[in-house]
């Protein structure tokens, strides 16, 4: 199967996911000079419930922390998205070394690490069908910037050791999500894609212009994570970043004037 390394990284994934090479693929490189302000564009509404976080999994390629996502407990709604979408689960991607990691890049920019939240589009029945639709899926992304420890992403963090190979899961509950958000919601919008594969064509991406902070430290908490499961040649979890596509005509709006 897929994964970061030169034999079956991104450069080799539309072998086997021809829509790696589609009009809209992410990440891209966000050129604020590029983007439009859109007036008519709607504050970003998160209500997350925090008591419906449910578990913490090593899926192999990064980690996630799951979500009740049978009712309408944790949603976004509001910004460039119509209708209610469903929070299932937020992961990460980061770099071997502080110079990198991000997925999506300012001006060309890369961050250390970036923060994904994931939203299903409950007019679908679920993530699943929601992720071959091409309104299917809203992401929000947050970039995390080198600065002082940040003493909410510690609670994730705490939770690694137990976790550190590929198919370990243990539960994780009462986190709430929100306490990972920037003060500011202000945002940049596009139609994108997921960043692995099966890299489905059905991701409006939001990403937040202010950072979150995270220490040296805590990135290296980040990287004591393995790609690979109990018994396989240990492989550090790191670089699991998809380099910024090609925008093929796409229009980037911002929030925020
Ligand atoms: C739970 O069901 C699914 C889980 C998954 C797992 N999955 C795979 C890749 C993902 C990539 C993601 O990309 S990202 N980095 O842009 O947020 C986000 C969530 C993902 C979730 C995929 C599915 O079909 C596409 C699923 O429906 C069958
Ligand atoms: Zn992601």
């Amino acid at each position: 199967s897929w994964g970061y390394g030169p034999s079956d990284g991104p450069e080799k994934w539309c072998d086997g996911f021809p829509v790696a090479n589609g009009p809209r693929q992410s990440p891209i490189d966000i050129i604020p000079g590029q983007t439009s302000y859109d007036s008519t564009l709607k504050p970003l509404k998160l209500n997350y419930d925090p008591s419906n976080s449910t578990d913490i999994l090593n899926n192999g390629h990064s980690f996630q922390v799951g979500f009740v996502d049978d009712v309408d407990s944790s949603t976004l709604t509001g910004g460039p998205i119509t209708g209610i979408y469903r929070l299932k689960q937020f992961h990460f991607h980061w770099g071997a070394s502080d110079d990198r990691g991000s997925e999506h890049t300012v001006n060309g920019i890369k961050f250390p690490c970036e923060l994904h939240l994931v939203h299903w589009n409950t007019k679908y029945p679920s993530f699943g069908e929601a992720a071959s639709e091409p309104d299917g899926l809203a992401v929000v992304g947050v970039f995390l910037k080198i600065g002082a420890a940040n003493p909410r992403l510690q609670k994730v963090l705490d939770a690694l050791g137990a976790i550190k190979s590929k198919g370990k899961q243990t539960t994780f509950s009462n986190f709430d999500a929100k306490t990972l958000l920037p003060c500011s919601l202000d945002y940049w919008t596009y139609d994108g894609s997921l960043t692995t594969p099966p890299l489905l064509e059905s991701v409006t991406w939001i990403v937040l212009k202010e950072p979150i902070s995270v220490s040296p430290t805590q990135m290296g908490k980040f990287r004591s994570l393995m790609f690979s499961g109990d018994g396989e040649a240990p492989c550090c979890m790191q670089d699991n970043y998809r380099p910024p596509q090609p925008l093929k005509g796409r229009k980037v709006r911002r929030s925020f004037k």
